[in-house]
């Protein structure tokens, strides 16, 4: 324990990343608390990854089961399949307090101090927390701040959360909308309409960029259209923006060009999902009081310790992980900026390898990937003076994605031609979200296509799906 100090660790915000940064400093040694203003878990556990997966899993099912083509196909038929709205929301909501319960007791467990109210810098090594009781000042050696994110809403859209809402009343799923807009075509637009489209809502998607799905790799974006998109209940807009949505019954929304800003339509749904992205929530955190400025974006700045920056320079003990830093909005991001924040704290320096970092879209079937995507890969080639190459297998292949009768699929590999390092690895497919895995570690331990080549891998598996592609590349 620091001499002088209430605690060794002060965190501000117990999302997932506060989470993993608390449990890693008392496996540490250190004395930590934590400072939650409203949900324990924060928004992955409460409006995030959680309902949104217990409302994928369930509405998948009725997908699958009302599949009859697929089923029959197995030699199976089934009568007609019926579900019940407030039933799957009620799965979605029982979840989250099973999971809220289970991360707030396993800092219970570890003595780690919770305490409720609003955490803010008040000077180097000081927090204030406003809560019910009062303001309070309490000291620490070391803070990180992990206040996450909220959604953004574009000027023009107004949101009442009735009949137009965001990921936030979303997970709820308070109705079935017959016509949902979704504003929107990265992964929230993409799990929704997974969601909606699943429990018979028809589906209006609007997508401002030129393509959909901008963020993740070309080929994987094409095919994922064509099997997730298209052949479903959904219209698309691309290269059109919602420029302004008016809330009530029905909802209007006015659209625009993206790139001319000419007006282009008007369209009345009976509600509209506005799934534009994330901002950080570092408002009011006292970040002025030790000369610290947000960047451009809100975001905290920080290095690849995690450690804040102001003007550049390391601000002494003060970390900053997760949404919040804008490095990569995914939850075990958050927590292992933490752990890598922790071990800097007690002198082991660390830092975070994001090209091994997996991200997985939870639509069925799944899209995954980790590394750098063909674009971004050809980039650094020019920059650091290598070619690359790729290699694809398809589903189509594997004996297990037939077995299935789910053979739309597809792992592409994208590796340093000169050296075979593997720099990337996209997948869509079943399980695309267990498979990337595999990838993930060959990633960070800079294994190329020729050493992975060689891994005997079960048969038969989807894992052979990745197996082929290695062997593809290093023939
Ligand atoms: C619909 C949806 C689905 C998602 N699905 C996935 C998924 O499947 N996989 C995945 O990896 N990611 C997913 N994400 C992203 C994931 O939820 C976030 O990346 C993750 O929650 C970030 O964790 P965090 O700890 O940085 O912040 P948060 O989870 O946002 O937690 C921050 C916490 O800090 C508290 N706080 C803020 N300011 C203060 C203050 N001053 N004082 C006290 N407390 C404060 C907040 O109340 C909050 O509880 C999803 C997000 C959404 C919206
Ligand atoms: N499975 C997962 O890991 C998962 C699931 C959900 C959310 N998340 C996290 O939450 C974050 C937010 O998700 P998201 O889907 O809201 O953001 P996103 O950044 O993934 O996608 C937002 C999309 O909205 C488009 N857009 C923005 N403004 C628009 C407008 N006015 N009209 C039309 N289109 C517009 C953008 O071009 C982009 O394609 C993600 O970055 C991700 O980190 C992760």
């Amino acid at each position: 324990m620091s001499q002088g100090f209430d605690y060794d660790l002060v965190i501000i915000g117990a999302g997932v990343g506060g989470h993993g940064a608390a449990l890693h400093a008392v496996s540490c040694g250190l004395k930590t608390a934590i400072i939650e203003a409203a949900d324990m878990g924060g928004t992955c556990v409460n409006r995030g990854c959680i309902p949104s997966k217990a409302l994928l899993a369930a509405s998948g099912r009725v997908r699958e089961l009302r599949n009859a083509h697929h089923l029959k196909s197995l030699g199976i038929q089934i009568g007609s399949v019926e579900f019940d709205r407030q039933a799957i929301a009620n799965h979605a909501d029982n979840l989250v307090s099973k999971i809220q319960g289970d991360l707030t007791n396993s800092l219970k467990r570890l003595g780690v101090d919770i305490i409720g109210g609003w955490g803010k810098i008040a000077g180097a090594q000081k927090v204030s927390v406003t809560g019910d009781g009062g303001e309070k000042t309490i000291t620490a050696k070391d803070i990180i701040l992990s206040p996450g994110s909220i959604p953004f809403v574009p000027p023009g859209i107004e949101v009442d959360g009735k009949t137009v809402f965001t990921s936030d009343q979303g997970v709820k799923l308070e109705s079935l909308p017959d016509w949902v807009a979704i504003i929107g075509s990265g992964y929230i637009g993409l799990e929704f309409s997974d969601i909606y489209s699943a429990l018979g809502c028809e589906i209006t998607m609007i997508e401002a960029l030129d393509q959909l799905m901008p963020g993740f790799d070309r080929d994987i974006a094409k095919l994922a259209e064509r099997v997730l998109i298209t052949p479903r209940d959904i219209e698309t807009k691309v290269g059109i923006y919602a420029k302004k949505v008016i809330p009530g019954s029905p909802v209007v929304i006015e659209l625009a060009n993206f790139k001319t800003k000419e007006d282009v339509d008007v369209i009345e749904v009976d509600a509209c999902l506005v799934a534009t992205g994330r901002i950080p929530a570092t408002k009011n955190l006292g970040l002025e009081s030790v000369g610290v400025e947000v960047d451009r974006r809100n975001f905290i700045p920080v290095d690849d310790r995690m450690a804040v920056l102001s003007a550049g320079e390391v601000v002494p003990h003060l970390w900053a992980i997760g949404d919040a830093n804008g490095k990569m909005m995914l939850a075990h991001a958050a927590s292992a900026q933490g752990i890598i924040a922790v071990e800097n704290i007690v002198g082991r320096e660390r830092i975070v390898d994001y090209r091994s970092i997996p991200a997985a879209a939870f639509t069925h079937p799944e899209v995954s990937y980790v590394g750098l995507t063909e674009t971004a890969a050809k980039e650094l080639g020019q920059t650091e003076g290598f070619e690359i190459a790729t290699s694809r297998s398809y589903f189509k292949g594997n004996s297990k994605a037939l077995a299935e009768n789910e053979a739309d699929g597809i792992a592409k590999v994208i590796y340093r031609k000169d050296t075979g390092e593997v720099l990337g690895t996209h997948i869509f497919g079943l399980h695309a979200s267990d498979l990337i895995h595999e990838a993930s570690a060959a990633i960070a331990n800079r294994q190329s296509v020729h050493s992975l080549a060689h891994l005997v891998h079960a048969h038969p598996t989807l894992s052979e799906v990745l197996d082929e592609a290695y062997k593809r590349a290093a023939i």
